[in-house]
Parts: C-alpha cells; structure tokens; sequence
C-alpha cells in the first residue's frame, strides 16, 4: 500500500511562547487515524499542517511521497483541492447557493469540470439526494454536516481530514457520521484522520495517538 501521508520530526510556533513538536507518522491508503489529547495540546493545529493551511517550522510533509515544502501558494492550493477533503467543524458553505452547487464548488477549486454525477453518486449514499435543490441554509445540523462529508469526498481525495465530526451529535447520528466517513473512504481508499474529544469514537477507530 502506498503511503498517502508521511511526518518527519515537524515542528510548528505560534510566536515565541507556543511551539509544538509532533511525533513522525506514516498514513496509507484505507488506513485510519484518530488523534486524541487535551484541549489546546495542539490536535487542530496538528490537523491545519496535514492539510497546508499551516506551514510547519521545521520538517517535513509529504503527501503521496511529494515533500510539500517547495510548493508555491497556488501549487499547495491546487493539491490541497485535489488531494485532501477536510470536514471542518464550521461546514463555511456558501449560504446563497443550493446544496448541489455547494458540492460542485469542490470540483471548480480543484480546476475540475462540474461532476455531477458524483455529487448525485455521493448525495444518494448520505441519504442527501432529496435535498440537492434546498439552500443549505434550509438544512439541520445533522443535514449540513452530511454535505460537509460529501463535499470533502468530491474530488476522491486521497485524505480526508475530519475535525470534531461527531461533536454534539447523540449515540445514533454519531455512530451514522462515523460509519459514512469510513464506508466513503475505504470505497475511495482514502486515509482518513480525526481530530476529536469524543470518547465513542475510541472504540471504533484502534489506531490512535494521543498528543500530550
Ligand atoms: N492562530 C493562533 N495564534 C496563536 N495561538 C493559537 C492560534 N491557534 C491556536 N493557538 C493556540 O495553540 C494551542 C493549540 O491549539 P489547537 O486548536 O491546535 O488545540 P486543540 O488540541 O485542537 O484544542 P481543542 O481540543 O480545545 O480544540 C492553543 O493553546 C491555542 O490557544
């Protein structure tokens, strides 16, 4: 299996006063990861660098075995739209646009034609399909958090970066948020991390690091 991501001795500040040394680590296809720790040890921000919104201060990232630290702004951005879906805890949809043009905004920041086959493919597996035409803004909680998903799988990202993605969901809606991340994920064989607080995902998902 190939490695889809892979930290060597990354280190990352926030100024002077906040500096953060994580352990090395090496993701493959189908492979899960659930990151743990208290508050504010640094799991967000860990998440923020495998994603290249942060710039580590030292060490390195490679994704699909390319070192992202030549990349140009644009480079790392094109990749990131390709190759990494991220379920952010705020889903920061586009409120003027219907829940199908919020999936196919994935394909046009990744330089991609409209896929709407795969926005109807992946609406049908969350069980979204009936609310393609409805403004997300329409959507409950558990419904937005479902187009998160599926738009985080437009692209069949090769990771899938999820923050808090059962956060204040009762036992059933957690246990179905976590079920449709891995089923996607393993169809696509994306590695798939989760930054959480969660106690019921830790018996689902044995592959841990806990930050501390
Ligand atoms: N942009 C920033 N500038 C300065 N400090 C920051 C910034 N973002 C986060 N921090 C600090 O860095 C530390 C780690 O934050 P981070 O969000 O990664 O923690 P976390 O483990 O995800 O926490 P939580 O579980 O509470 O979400 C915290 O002390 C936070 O206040």
């Amino acid at each position: 299996m190939e490695d889809v991501l892979r930290l060597e001795n990354l280190k990352f500040s926030y100024g002077v006063h906040k500096t953060f040394t994580f352990p090395d680590l090496i993701l493959k296809q189908n492979e899960q990861l659930l990151i743990l720790g208290n508050s504010g040890i640094g799991k967000s921000t860990l998440l923020h660098l495998m994603a290249m919104l942060l710039r580590p201060e030292s060490g390195k990232i490679l994704l699909n075995g390319k070192d992202t630290a030549g990349l140009t702004q644009k480079e790392t951005g094109h990749i990131r739209a390709q190759e990494v879906g991220i379920v952010f805890q705020q889903h920061h949809f586009v409120k003027s646009l219907n829940v199908l043009e919020n999936l196919t905004l994935a394909n046009y920041f990744s330089n991609q034609s409209q896929n709407l086959k795969k926005a109807k493919d992946l609406s049908r597996s969350l069980e979204i399909d009936h609310l393609l035409k409805q403004p997300i803004y329409e959507l409950s909680g558990g419904e937005k958090q479902r187009v998160g998903i599926a738009r985080a799988l437009m692209n069949d990202p090769s990771l899938v970066l999820a923050d808090e993605p059962t956060a204040s969901l009762d036992d059933k809606n957690c246990e179905a948020v976590y079920h449709l991340l891995t089923e996607s994920c393993k169809r696509n064989k994306s590695a798939l991390v989760i930054v959480t607080h969660d106690q019921r995902l830790k018996s689902l998902i044995p592959n841990q690091l806990i930050l501390s």
